[in-house]
């Protein structure tokens, strides 16, 4: 065992190297007895004295068996000095804390004592060798146990004694003599012999002498030993006391320990709690930090706020204020738009005025062009007089002249005469009055001759007849439409006849035949003629009217025959008479004449009177016929009338009234086929120069559809509407009728077509009938029916008298 494991405290708790000084670690006594022990066993010999005095014979001392005793005895001898230094040692406090084995074990490793070399047995006597024995019996003055050592060194003894072999050898029990003997006999010389008895006697007596000594010496070393037991026992007396100490101080350093473990525990919680407080302390700053930090990140937060609102104020005051500027550029602007749209509508109202004032520039000009056209006509016709006047004047030019040399010889005769001169002059003056008193008499002629041939176109009129009959047949539009009724226009020259082809007739005889009718009119159109061609044979009642009489044009025959086709369409008789009657005004201006017009439309349906120039929207008043018998005109009371001061008028007005008729007909089935429509148009002239003032009315009629009821098979609301057709229809044939007849009574009131078309129908009325005739064989009858109510017409004579061709019916070849 070394000294630091002698040294290591008993504990497992190691004290802190800075602990007090005086601190001994805490062994036990035994323990301290026992490491001494071990480290004698290792390291000491049983003293010599006592090995040579019992060699052989004295039990071999068991190293590891030596009691307290035997090892508190065995430094005493020696270590006189060294004891009270070593209880010294003990009992003061160890400055260094040295401990008590290490001071064993220093006691050990550092004998005072100086080991008797053998040398000395060999010359001396026994006494001079007690105190080296003494010391060498001292702790850790014996040498250490040597391994080479021979344990039987008798053997060698023997050996070296013999010096040479020996038959009879006796073992010897080793001894520790065997060295001494040796040393001995080799002082005594080599030449010895082995065999000399005395010499060995003689060796055996200084054996013996030296075994007494050492019997001497080891009694004394037994009294020595007895003390040192006692030496022992006080020193173990000490050391318990030691240990006691010892305990009391390993109790004293045990609390002290508990209360340095106390502390430790106390240090340990108050460490705990300072790290709890630490962590709460790191929490809390943690949070406040953190809350520092969500501060932060508000104030950031709101700063960003405050400055992105501060940048959206700026921005929106900004915007507002550009917006604010925009705006007011803006009106600035629409006030700049605003004012020149006021110039420019201004301008325009300027320059409309201005235009009209140039369209009436224009048209007095042309009025005053076709003035001078006429004036020139005048003045050429004046002119050819004069020319003719000219021709007689340069006749009678060349007979003055001939006398105007005659005169000259005359004046030359006379010297300067000019009474003649002015003789001529005022026969020229004279004549030039003749001359425009000639065409003022012209004029006035004119005048007369305008008066006079309205006089007698109206009885160029009169003598075709006042109620004239004309018959247009329509082309096949499809020819899916069926088969082709067969009809014929046999006087090419004329155009007046019409032959159609009956249906097949089955006679008493079983023949079946068909028979050809033919029928005369004052004009026949076949499906080639256009409207411009029909609007030709109108064209002079249109001039009637304008001339101041009333004229009726209708269009008769059944539905899709063409009668809208013929008065109302782009290029019919209405948009047509409206044209010629502007042009015939304009022309008339030359004459002294200046006429107005208005129009008006209605509508007869179901007996009632509808104005189609009043939209629905605008409220329906009932009209009322008024007529005016001193003036022959017939006035429709809440009537809208149009002033049509332009051609394009007209072609509004027939538009409205077609936009009116057909939100009239979502209510009524096809109402324009069901209805009559009757257009009116007022024509007032008055001569600037005479004073005469005409009023004619021109009536153009679109009658509805002629089919017969049993034919169309209508039922409810379409046969109410049907039966009317068919009165209306009827009394105009009476009316015409008995206007033929020259009836006093004429059934004027009998329906509301002939009530309103009164004064257009008798007297000096013109009246032309269109019937309108399909081509096809499916409308065979409708057309014959057609035909005959037109036949019938045509032969009535109103007024005047009117020849008449008879024609006769014919059987058909085919
Ligand atoms: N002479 C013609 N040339 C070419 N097409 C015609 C002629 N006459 C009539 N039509 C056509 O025949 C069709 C029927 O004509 P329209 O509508 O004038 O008949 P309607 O007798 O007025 O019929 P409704 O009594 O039903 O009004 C129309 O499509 C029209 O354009």
């Amino acid at each position: 065992m070394d000294r630091s494991e002698n040294a290591r405290p008993q504990s497992g708790l190691r004290p802190p190297s800075h602990y007090p000084a005086t601190t001994i670690p805490n062994m036990g006594l035994q323990e301290i007895t026992d490491s001494q022990n071990n480290a004698r066993a290792h390291t000491m010999p049983p003293p010599q004295g006592l090995k040579r005095a019992y060699n052989g014979n004295l039990p071999q001392p068991e190293p590891k068996r030596k009691t307290l005793v035997e090892r508190a005895a065995e430094p005493i001898g020696a270590n006189k000095s060294s004891l009270p230094a070593a209880t010294s040692a003990l009992s003061r406090p160890n400055p260094k804390g040295t401990s008590i084995a290490a001071l064993a074990a220093s006691n050990t490793t550092k004998p005072p004592s100086v080991t008797v070399p053998p040398s000395r047995y060999t010359s001396t006597s026994s006494g001079a060798s007690r105190p080296n024995f003494a010391q060498s019996v001292g702790p850790g003055s014996r040498p250490p146990i040597s391994n080479a050592r021979p344990v039987t060194s008798m053997g060698s003894f023997g050996q070296s004694v013999s010096g040479r072999p020996r038959g009879n050898t006796r073992s010897r029990p080793a001894t520790a003599m065997g060295d001494h003997t040796m040393e001995v006999s080799s002082g005594l010389g080599q030449q010895a012999n082995g065999w000399d008895v005395d010499e060995r006697l003689h060796e055996v007596e200084s054996q013996f002498k030296v075994m007494k000594e050492a019997m001497n010496v080891s009694l004394t070393d037994r009294k020595t030993l007895e003390d040192a037991v006692d030496l022992a026992k006080t020193r173990a007396n000490d050391l318990e006391r030691e240990r006691i100490r010892l305990d009391e101080k390993n109790s004293l350093l045990q609390s002290e320990l508990d209360g340095l473990r106390h502390q430790v525990q106390s240090l340990t919680l108050t460490l705990e709690k300072e790290q709890r407080r630490n962590k709460y302390d790191l929490e809390d700053k943690s949070r406040e930090h953190r809350h520092e930090l969500d501060e932060l990140k508000r104030e950031l937060k709101d700063e960003a706020d405050r400055v992105q609102r501060t940048h959206r104020e700026a921005l929106e005051a900004l915007e507002r204020h550009y917006r604010v500027e925009l705006e007011d550029e803006r009106a600035q602007k629409s006030r700049e738009v605003q004012e020149l749209r006021t110039k420019l509508g201004t301008e325009q109202q300027d320059l409309s005025i201005a235009l009209l004032a140039k369209d009436r520039e224009i048209q007095n000009l042309r009025s005053q062009v076709e003035a001078f056209k006429s004036d020139l006509d005048r003045e050429q016709t004046v002119k050819g007089t004069l020319q003719q006047q000219i021709a007689e004047m340069s006749t009678t030019s060349m007979t003055l002249e001939d006398r105007n040399r005659a005169l000259r010889a005359q004046i030359e005769f006379l010297e300067s005469d000019s009474k003649q001169q002015s003789d001529s002059f005022t026969s020229m003056e004279s004549r030039l009055q003749d001359a425009l008193r000639l065409a003022e008499e012209a004029r006035l002629k004119l005048i007369k001759e305008e008066t006079e041939r309205r006089m007698l176109f109206n009885k160029y009129q009169e003598l075709k007849g006042n109620i004239r009959v004309m018959c247009r047949v329509r082309p096949v539009l499809d020819p899916t439409e069926g088969d082709e009724a067969k009809i014929l226009f046999p006087d090419l020259k004329t155009s007046t006849q019409i032959d159609i082809t009956g249906p097949e007739e089955k006679s008493s005889l079983g023949n079946v035949s068909r028979r050809v009718m033919p029928f005369e009119f004052d004009r026949v159109f076949d499906p080639s003629v256009y409207n411009e061609e029909v609007f030709g044979e109108i064209s002079q009642l249109v001039q009637s009217a304008l001339d101041g009489f009333n004229v009726c044009i209708f269009c008769y025959g059944q539905t899709g025959s063409g009668k809208t086709f013929t008065m109302s369409s782009d290029d019919g008789m209405i948009p047509r008479a409206t044209h010629m009657i502007y042009e015939t005004i304009t022309q008339l201006k030359e004459k002294s004449w200046s006429y107005t017009m208005e129009g008006s439309f209605v509508e007869v349906y179901n007996e009632e009177l509808n104005d189609l120039l009043t939209s629905p929207s605008e409220g329906k008043k009932k009209l009322e016929i008024r007529h005016d018998d001193s003036r022959k005109q017939t006035t429709v009371l809440h009537c809208k009338s149009v002033a049509l001061d332009s051609a394009d008028k007209v072609a509004t007005m027939l538009r409205e009234a077609q936009n009116n008729r057909s939100v009239a007909a979502t209510k009524a089935n096809e109402r324009s086929s069901r209805s009559h429509s009757v257009f009116i148009l007022k024509l007032v002239g008055e001569n600037s120069a005479t004073g005469e003032r005409c009023e004619g009315t021109l009536n153009l009629v679109d009658l509805a559809g002629s089919e017969r009821l049993k034919h169309s098979g209508a039922e409810g609301d379409r046969m109410k509407e049907t039966q009317n057709i068919n009165k209306s229809l009827a009394c105009l044939g009476d009316v015409i009728e008995a206007l033929g007849r020259g009836s006093g009574h004429v059934p004027y009131r009998n329906s509301k077509l002939t009530h309103l078309l009164q004064y257009s129908l008798g007297g000096n009325s013109k009246t032309l009938m269109f019937v309108m005739v399909s081509p096809m064989e499916a409308h065979l009858k409708e057309t014959i029916t057609s035909l005959r109510f037109a036949t019938k017409v045509h032969n009535t004579h109103i007024g005047t008298a009117k020849s008449t061709k008879k024609t006769k019916e014919r059987i058909s070849d085919s």
